[in-house]
């Protein structure tokens, strides 16, 4: 591999630009005539992005995403890895699956995929999954998740941390109390009461995040709480955090900026699980990743097939795609709004989900002798989503025709580039 040099870059966005060297993959110092040069033009450069929570749909559905098309819209979104969710069919719930997907993963080798197990079995909530063999397995899993689906039984979940404990792992849990969303279908309020849609309430979340940060106090085990949408959850992780519970929280791209007073047109491309609360969450939601009580941004990219999408909104599935316009939604309402500067989007896109995940590759400092996995951004580029020219195989992106600022110019993973002005670099 030839040696890479990053000419005119900006870390962090800070200070004067520099020339970067990368040599087998590591940052070097120096330079080198021989080197592939990527202009920079002073573009921010950042760690590459960590994606705790995706969807990559194989196997199973292999008509809405695959690794391989997932792969590409990661890398071209500025990820170096991705977290790929259990939720498949057959479900990623024993080492054939998870090691399937990990091997599937390194053949595309756009960015490392690092699949998620299941809790349980099935994702049926009933019975624990082999948690050590998937550990043990060469996919080395160290994210257990039920995604999709709660795991409700207070025994289960708090067997279920035991383990991940002893494993070095970590459960991440969709928080949802089953009893309390039967039929939902919207954010519980004002605009689902006059769409006549049934209610998905905040305390469905809350209650479920408060009693897993019990649990998770009680057997010193890490919790992470996927797609945090309410003001209360926010409320009930500054407690938990405060009280020393190992917990952690990431909250969406499209959480950060959407509301629920955008479904009175009644597209399904605005319905998510959980669903789109109100401009206050927002608010909420803003201010807690800025201070560090929600962790990180995790895209829960989660592609859907048009039958399933362009329907009545009650049989529509939840879930929106989010690899590839991630960065410009958090430009647009953290570093717009001053919340963050790119130091801070680099603790929430890589540095945080890297640590929460226990990868020692990602997330790294920027500097000499560490690994270069990293994404190269222009601050002032803008572009116009397109669900159709998205990467993915489906389209059901809710910013269709948003104007995003933020490009990302190059990813590179361990010193080779995956992603090039807006290209896959083959
Ligand atoms: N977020 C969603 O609305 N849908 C996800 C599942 C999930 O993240 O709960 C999916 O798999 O489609
Ligand atoms: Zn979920
Ligand atoms: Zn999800």
């Amino acid at each position: 591999m030839k040696p890479l040099l990053l000419k005119g870059v900006r870390p962090y966005g800070e200070g004067e630009p520099i020339d970067l060297l990368i040599r087998d993959g590591v940052i070097a110092e120096g330079t080198d005539s021989d080197a592939e040069v990527i202009e920079g033009n002073g573009a921010v450069l950042l760690p590459g992005f960590v994606d705790l929570h995706t969807h990559l749909r194989e196997p199973g559905r292999e008509d809405t995403e695959t690794i391989e098309t997932g792969s590409r819209a990661a890398a071209l979104g500025g990820y170096t890895a991705v977290f790929a969710m259990a939720n498949t069919d057959p479900v990623a719930d024993n080492a054939v699956i998870v090691e399937h997907v990990a091997r599937r993963g390194r053949e595309v080798g756009l960015v490392d995929v690092h699949p998620v197990g299941a809790v349980t079995v099935g994702l049926e909530g009933e019975k624990l999954a082999e948690l050590g063999t998937m550990a043990k397995s060469k996919a080395n899993v160290r994210v257990f998740s039920d995604d999709g689906h709660c795991v409700h039984d207070p025994l289960i979940m708090r067997r279920a941390l035991e383990y991940s404990k002893a494993l070095g792992a970590v459960i991440a849990q969709h928080a949802e109390e089953p009893k309390l969303t039967v039929g939902a279908q919207a954010h519980e309020g004002e605009n689902a009461s006059r769409l006549g849609l049934q209610g998905w309430p905040a305390a469905a979340e809350e209650s479920i995040v408060a009693r897993d940060c019990i649990l998770a106090k009680q057997v010193d085990a890490k919790l992470h709480v996927c797609h945090v949408s309410t003001t209360g959850t926010a409320d009930v992780l500054k407690w938990a955090k405060a009280r020393g519970t190992k917990v952690s929280a990431e909250v969406t791209p499209h959480h950060l900026i959407l509301t629920d007073d955008r479904l009175s047109t009644y597209d399904p491309v605005n319905k998510v699980n959980p669903p789109l609360r109100t401009q206050d969450d927002v608010d909420a939601l803003r201010r807690a990743l800025a201070d560090g009580t929600i962790d990180c941004v995790a895209t829960d990219h989660a592609p859907h097939a048009v039958q399933d999408k362009d329907c009545e909104w009650s049989a529509a599935r939840p879930g929106m795609l989010g690899l590839q316009t991630a960065l410009g939604i958090v430009v647009e309402t953290m570093v717009k709004t001053g919340l963050l500067d790119w130091r801070g989007v680099a603790r929430v896109m890589s540095e945080k989900p890297a640590e929460i995940a226990g990868l020692t590759d990602q997330g790294r400092p920027i500097a000499v002798g560490e690994p270069a996995n990293l994404v190269l951004v222009d601050p002032d580029a803008t572009w116009t989503v397109n669900g159709a020219e998205l990467a993915s195989i489906a389209g059901n992106t809710p910013f269709e025709g948003m104007e995003l600022t933020g490009a990302v110019t190059a990813t590179v993973l361990r010193g080779r580039v995956t992603a090039l002005a807006g290209r896959i670099a083959e």
